[in-house]
């Protein structure tokens, strides 16, 4: 885990990004990925009995979803490959350290609402700024009693939950209901969610819960599977214990299949999954789109640059986690862009839309922000700073561009760490 020191250094010192200086070939295997391990996770910390996640992702949200769930009174064994949790009475008064971690800040507190003890949430200064109030209210009109709006909130668990139904604006993150359909079937009446306002972002996400319930032996209704528009429930009951496997991280793909995007290299992403619920898998299409060569078989995806990558018009609400590095090579396209349907990405790690317009634009592209996404023209780049905000996806994009483009210096590369520990040295391993 990176360390405050090692943060300091990092801004003081920042990382000369490795340049392809040619063709960039390669075969990875990734980590696993991160909304599948702390899904697991939750989901075996309140299940009939022990399970296993086996490949899980070993990162900093990784790490403080198994703290969470052990300071609420599971047992959770991280000193393998295969973690092996096991759920316990939830009693214990506990201080929950949310980081940066989206799923740690709106996944755990509808479990913390069974225990029985007072559950203290905080996290990193910018998670005080990320989301999080329309879950709390949610969870008091299923009957729970919080302090707070937002980050830092404490929950004072009576040890039951009523549930029931209850309505959601879940514009600003897919999370939201994620969150609560993950704890529902432990609650008493179960939930019966209906989103009311703008569109829901992410909605493979919420399709990625959905699947994980079901595999664990739950009742769920959802619009994606002839359910009503907007409505999400689940039945209360027994959540199976399981031993699953976690697939890579393919929206942490994204940095290295765009490595060979931008050298008209060829780079491989070994056991890509046939099927998947994860988002990243889309990548196969956006790459396409830009004029890669895309293949899936049986060593993995493999994606072969072209000469001249194209810009593309792109509605990219449900793959908002894939926009900093889409952008860092919409900004090394022969042609304009325009990624929309992305305005909630304003609230992910950083403001990601004033992010990637600053950063780009401080190396020489033509980025502009929109109030919900972002319109990048062809232009020269050239080196210079760029900044990460402490999020690992503006690094993945600052990479992306040193890849391409002389004396990029990337500003806290080892923020990387919330999903991918030790990217630094994979990544320059590569060149
Ligand atoms: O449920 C999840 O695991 C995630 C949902 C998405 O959040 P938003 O709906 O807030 O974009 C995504 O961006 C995030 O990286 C992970
Ligand atoms: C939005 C992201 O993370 P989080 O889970 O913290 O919301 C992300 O990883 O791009």
């Amino acid at each position: 885990m990176t360390s405050t020191t090692d943060r300091a250094a990092d801004i003081a010192d920042p990382w000369p990004a490795p340049r392809a200086l040619g063709p960039a070939t390669a075969t990875v295997s990734l980590p696993g990925s991160k909304s599948l391990t702390n899904r697991a996770l939750l989901l075996a910390s309140i299940a009939e009995g022990p399970g296993v996640v086996r490949r899980a992702l070993r990162s900093r949200d990784t790490l403080l979803m198994a703290a969470a769930l052990t300071s609420l009174g599971a047992q959770v064994d991280t000193s393998g490959d295969d973690w092996v949790v096991t759920p316990g009475a939830f009693g214990a008064d506990a201080e929950v350290d949310c980081g940066l971690a989206g799923t740690v800040m709106r996944f755990v507190p509808p479990v913390a609402a069974l225990s029985t003890g007072t559950i203290a949430f905080d996290g990193d200064p910018h998670m005080r700024n990320r989301p999080v109030g329309e879950v709390l209210r949610a969870l008091r009109d299923l009957g729970v009693s919080i302090d707070g709006e937002g980050l830092p909130f404490t929950i004072h668990g009576t040890g039951a939950v009523p549930g029931g139904t209850v309505v959601v604006d879940a514009s600003a993150s897919s999370q939201f209901i994620s969150a609560l359909l993950l704890a529902g079937a432990r609650y008493e009446r179960g939930v019966d969610i209906r989103h009311e306002g703008k569109p829901v972002p992410s909605l493979p996400h919420i399709d990625m819960t959905v699947a994980m319930l079901r595999e664990h032996g739950v009742a769920v209704d959802a619009p994606s599977s002839g359910g009503d528009a907007n409505r999400w429930t689940v039945a209360p009951g027994p959540i199976k214990a399981l031993d699953r496997t976690i697939e890579p991280d393919l929206s942490n793909a994204a940095p290295f299949l765009a490595l060979a995007a931008v050298s008209g290299g060829t780079v491989t992403v070994r056991d890509w999954p046939q099927a998947t619920d994860q988002p990243g898998d889309q990548l196969r299409e956006v790459l396409s789109l830009m004029g890669c060569e895309v293949r899936v078989g049986d060593d993995g995806l493999t994606v072969t640059g072209p000469e001249q990558l194209t810009g593309i018009d792109l509605d990219m609400r449900d793959i908002g986690e894939l926009t900093p590095a889409v952008a860092a090579l919409c900004a090394l396209a022969s042609t304009p862009s325009h990624l929309t349907g992305i305005g909630h990405i304003r609230g992910h790690e950083t403001d990601r839309l004033a992010a990637l317009a600053r950063e780009l634009g401080s190396l020489g592209a033509d980025a502009t922000e929109h109030p919900d996404g972002l319109t990048i023209r062809p232009a020269t780049l050239h080196g210079g700073v760029f900044h990460t905000y402490a999020d690992h996806r503006m690094a993945h994009a600052g990479v992306i561009i040193g890849a391409a483009v002389d004396g990029v210096l990337v500003e806290n590369i080892t923020t990387t760490s919330k999903t991918f520990t030790d990217f630094a040295p994979f990544w320059a391993g590569l060149f």
